[in-house]
Order: C-alpha cells, then structure tokens, then sequence
C-alpha cells in the first residue's frame, strides 16, 4: 500500500515540531515537505525545507498539517485546498465566514479536509459532553487557560465549545439583569449570553474548564493538556480520515465514533 505524504507547515514551532517526531513514527506516513518562513535549512528529517507555500504548489502531497497562526491559516487552507492538498489544520483564530468557504472551496474540488480547533481526544469529548450538559444545564461559563505564547483569544476550543453549547441553549443573557461592570472585560467575551474568561500563563499548555450552575447544584468539566503529544493521536487520525472523505469537516468528533 502507497504511504500517505504529508507536509508540515510551521515545523519549527511547538506544536509542528512534535507533529514531525508523530509522522516520522508512523509506517503508514511519509514526510515529504517542510515550510516555515524562519528558518535556513534547505533540508531537515529527510524532507526539503521551504520559507514560502508558493514554492509548494507542484509537489505531489496527499495531506498539509498546519500549526502556524491565525494571521495566515486562512490563505494557507485555501492555497491547500486549491492545489489538492488535502487540509489538516490545528492552526486556530478561524471566522465562522471563512471556514463556511473554505468548506464550499473543497466541495468544488471535491477535497476531505478537517479544521480541528483541538486534536486532543479528551477535549473533544470534554466539548461533547459540554454540549450534552446545556440541554438541562443553560447557565454556563467557559474558562480556557494556556501558555502565554498563545497569539490568539479565547481559544479556538472555547469558541468551539461555545457553538455546541449554543445548539442544546436557549441564547439568554446570564448574570443579574442589571449586572454593571465597575472594570471593564471582568465578566470576560460574550457569546449569546454566556462567558468565556482567557487565562494565559508561564508552565500551562492548554486547558479548559466548563462551568455549568444551576438550583443548589454545579457541575465542572475539566479537560488537561499536559504535553504537546495529547493533541497527535487526534492528528494521525485526522490524516489517515481525511484521505476518506470529500469535503472540509469542522471538528474532530466527525472522525469519531461518539
Ligand atoms: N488544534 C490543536 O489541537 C492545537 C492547535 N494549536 C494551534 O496551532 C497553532 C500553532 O501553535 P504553536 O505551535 O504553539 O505556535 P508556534 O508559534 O510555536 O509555531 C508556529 C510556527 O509557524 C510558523 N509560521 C508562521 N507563519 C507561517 C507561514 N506563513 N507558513 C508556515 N509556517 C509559518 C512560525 O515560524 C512558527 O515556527 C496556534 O494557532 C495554536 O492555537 C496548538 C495546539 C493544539
Ligand atoms: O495555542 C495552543 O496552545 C492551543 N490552541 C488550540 C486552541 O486555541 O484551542 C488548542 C489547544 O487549546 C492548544
């Protein structure tokens, strides 16, 4: 059987670095492309190394991871996308707008991709049970707390989490009706009437908490990331399903048995 060829973009970060150490364990991948804009290796693991994605464009390649920034996984998507490779992107800060495109881009091309805002098994369950908890559960806040490299907030998880959320909750602003912020942002972003809070410190990597109260009663659900390496389970799956499909998902859960 032919092996899946995967490019990495942003191998020289936190997260593209351990998704390279992840394909180059797996027998079924082989890694055939590297980008990153910083950096001056012409080669690196075996593969060539490129500064700009335009010098991509004739590789033959099956699957791009992405783990860039939010600045540029939009065009980065659509430049996967247009030259048939196939998208994996972890790479967060994504606008409900642009991904409805980039899903209607890869119909037209008729291309299985995934946008993944977290690859981590347990915060893809942690979203799904948030989710299953709002029906009876409709006042809730969402704490997300990372690293403070992190460029974007909240969290493409958090705002992830807060959509699914929104399917099972009646949109209702919560608090006291009157509630009056004496200093501005302490009640955190407002999503529909519900909060999420952004914390970012040194020695985290990436977690969240889902906060659901009601009479005389709470219920906390609490998903931990402790290394990089949780998320590339979630993305060796993401590789070998994305060959399975025709068109861009949004979220894990769809190549899960939930
Ligand atoms: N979906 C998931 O499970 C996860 C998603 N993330 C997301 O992944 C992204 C990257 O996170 P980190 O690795 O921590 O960031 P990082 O800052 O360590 O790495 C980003 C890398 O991308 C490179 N880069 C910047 N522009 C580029 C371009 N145009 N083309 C190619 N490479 C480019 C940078 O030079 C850098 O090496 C963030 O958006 C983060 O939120 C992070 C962890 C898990
Ligand atoms: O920047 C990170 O580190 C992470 N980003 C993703 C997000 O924004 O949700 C996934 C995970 O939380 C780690």
């Amino acid at each position: 059987m032919s092996k899946i060829k995967v490019i990495i973009a942003g191998f020289k970060g936190r997260m593209g670095s351990t998704a390279v150490n992840m394909v180059l364990e797996q027998a079924d991948f082989e890694l055939v492309a590297l980008l990153d804009p910083f950096t001056t290796e012409a080669e690196a693991f075996g593969a060539p190394v490129f500064n700009v994605k335009e010098e991509l464009k004739d590789l033959s390649a099956d699957v791009w991871i992405d783990f860039t920034q939010p600045s540029v996984a939009f065009e980065n998507t659509k430049f996967a996308i247009e030259h048939g490779f196939r998208p994996a992107i972890g790479t967060t800060g994504f606008t409900e707008e642009q991904i409805a495109e980039l899903i209607e881009i890869s119909r037209l091309k008729n291309l299985g991709g995934l946008i993944a805002p977290n690859f981590a098994l347990g915060a893809v369950l942690l979203m799904q049970f948030s989710k299953s908890a709002a029906k009876y559960f409709p006042d809730v806040e969402i704490i997300e707390l990372h690293h403070d490299k992190k460029m974007d907030a909240p969290s493409g998880t958090a705002v992830k989490t807060a959509e699914l959320i929104s399917e099972n909750r009646k949109s209702h602003k919560q608090g006291a009706a009157d509630e009056l912020e004496t200093l501005a942002g302490a009640r955190g972003a407002d999503v529909d009437g519900m909060r999420i809070h952004s914390v970012r410190l040194p020695g985290l990597v990436a977690h969240q908490e889902v906060i659901f109260g009601s009479l005389g009663e709470g219920l906390t659900l609490r998903h931990d990331s402790y290394d990089r390496v949780s998320f590339m389970t979630g993305v060796a799956l993401a590789v070998r399903e994305v060959m399975k499909v025709n068109e861009l998902k949004y979220g894990l859960e769809h190549f899960l048995d939930l």
